[in-house]
């Protein structure tokens, strides 16, 4: 069956242009999950021309004048186990929030001495079953998520994105030094456990019925807590069995000054990863936040992207990350989340502080331009799914539907008679949150 979506819809091409569509058509094959074919038309009445040539088997979704299709939000970096945390310890900077919120929180995701194993999985599938719902309900269509060190949490954490129906590029946290006697794992457990996990994703996705939605993701947690020994030997896991990376990089200050005490030998943050492997083309460096020019060639050259994460550094006075400079030296970028030194799941919100955070930067360096509305829509969309390199992000033939209904009917302002669809992507993105997401789209499916 092919279901065909007729109306208004938004489609980022570039970091510097978005189409804005009024008159669209197009159609999903609800088999592939895959959009078929995208058309646009001059008119209404050209519109209503093409639909009368459709054939009868075609399902026909025709979108009203308040409502529009948007690409479904990408969300590079987010942390499963610290979702019960949100908005809690954001007085504290990122080194003392790790010791005093953030460690013993994702350790709580142990089996506890009082469970069975069956009372453990409920307690941590019902706390990720309910933060699964709460991102989809947000737009998060594919979520990058650090999972923690234990790994029956882990592989609830991948049933509840299964069942749900997310796309999700999923990673075992990994820590074998500095780190709580009670957080922590020896170097050959790190990367056992890491084979095993990448497996046992693989196996889950094989068993979809549209595979490629759920991918295992090679994690070190950070150069802070991971010996030179565990990260060399977690790349050769990656770069062997084909799936992505994903860190932490150049966050804080404290943070850099101890990977020098760390790594002396290493000119700068971003030639620790490289010297061990972990800089690929299926890398992705969350924050990135205090780089020169020479880490950014280093990141660039090896295709390395990086998830920018403006709510948690502006949380946990991380700084501001220079996204023009990122992308300016050719480093894909995306957006993410990083729950919970971010204090929300949204991505809407994600990219309202991603344009605050460059006004910021504009007050002390005039040449320094702030991010356009169209921009941060398309860092939230394309732009994640170009650094993830997966199909999807823009409506494109080939591309899978992984799309937001928005529905303006519940806009709290007055709108204007003849409202572009331009002025609509501003207010959807300056004033909107979950109430104006009708419907959300995983492989052309209904999720919520
Ligand atoms: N924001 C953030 N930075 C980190 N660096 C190492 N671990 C973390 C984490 O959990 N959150
Ligand atoms: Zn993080």
């Amino acid at each position: 069956m092919i279901t065909v979506y007729v109306g208004a819809f938004i489609n980022p091409k570039s970091f510097s242009k978005v189409d804005f569509i009024n008159h669209g058509m197009v159609s999903v094959d609800d088999q592939t999950g895959r959009i078929n074919s995208v058309q646009q038309f001059e008119s209404a009445e050209a519109l209503q021309t093409a639909i009368t040539t459709l054939s009868t088997d075609h399902k026909l979704v025709k979108l009203s004048p308040e409502q529009f299709l948007t690409p479904g939000f990408i969300d590079m970096h987010t942390h499963a186990p610290q979702y019960r945390n949100l908005g809690l310890g954001l007085d504290y900077t990122l080194l003392e929030w790790l010791q005093k919120v953030t460690f013993p929180e994702e350790r709580s995701y142990a089996r506890q001495p009082h469970e069975s194993p069956s009372e453990h999985n409920a307690r941590v599938a019902h706390i990720y079953g309910h933060m699964v719902r709460h991102y989809l309900r947000y737009g998060t269509t594919t979520c990058c998520y650090f999972g923690g060190l234990h790994a029956e949490a882990n592989r609830v954490l991948v049933q509840q994105v299964v069942q749900l129906g997310q796309r999700a590029l999923i990673g075992k946290t990994c820590m074998d030094c500095n780190s709580p006697s009670d957080y922590v794992e020896s170097t050959a457990d790190s990367v056992q456990a890491t084979r095993e996990f990448v497996e046992y994703v693989k196996k889950c996705d094989a068993s979809l019925e549209i595979p490629g939605r759920v991918l295992p993701v090679v994690t070190p947690r950070f150069a802070l807590t991971c010996s030179r020994d565990s990260m060399e030997k977690l790349a050769e896991i990656a770069i062997s069995t084909d799936v992505h990376i994903q860190t932490h990089m150049s966050e804080n200050l404290d943070e850099i000054q101890f990977s020098k005490e760390l790594f002396p030998e290493c000119h700068n943050y971003a030639s620790i990863y490289s010297s061990v492997g972990l800089l690929t083309r299926k890398t992705f460096l969350a924050h990135c936040v205090h780089l020169n020019e020479a880490q950014r060639a280093l990141l660039s050259n090896s295709g390395t992207a990086v998830s920018h994460c403006p709510t948690s550094n502006f949380a946990l006075n991380s700084g501001v990350a220079d996204l023009r400079a990122l992308a300016a030296a050719g480093i894909p970028v995306g957006l993410g989340s990083d729950v919970s030194g971010g204090y929300g799941l949204s991505i809407l919100d994600a990219m309202r502080q991603a344009i605050i955070a460059s006004k910021t930067l504009h007050f002390s360096d005039q040449k320094s331009k702030p991010l356009t509305v169209s921009e941060a829509f398309f860092l939230a969309t394309r732009g994640g799914a170009e650094a993830l390199s997966i199909d999807v992000g823009s409506f494109e033939e080939g591309n899978f539907f992984d799309a937001l209904l928005v529905d303006m009917t519940n806009c709290p302002s007055i709108r204007h008679q003849h409202e572009t669809l331009e002025q609509s992507l501003h207010r959807f993105v300056f004033l909107g949150d979950d109430r104006w997401i009708r419907t959300v789209f995983v492989n052309g499916t209904a999720l919520l």
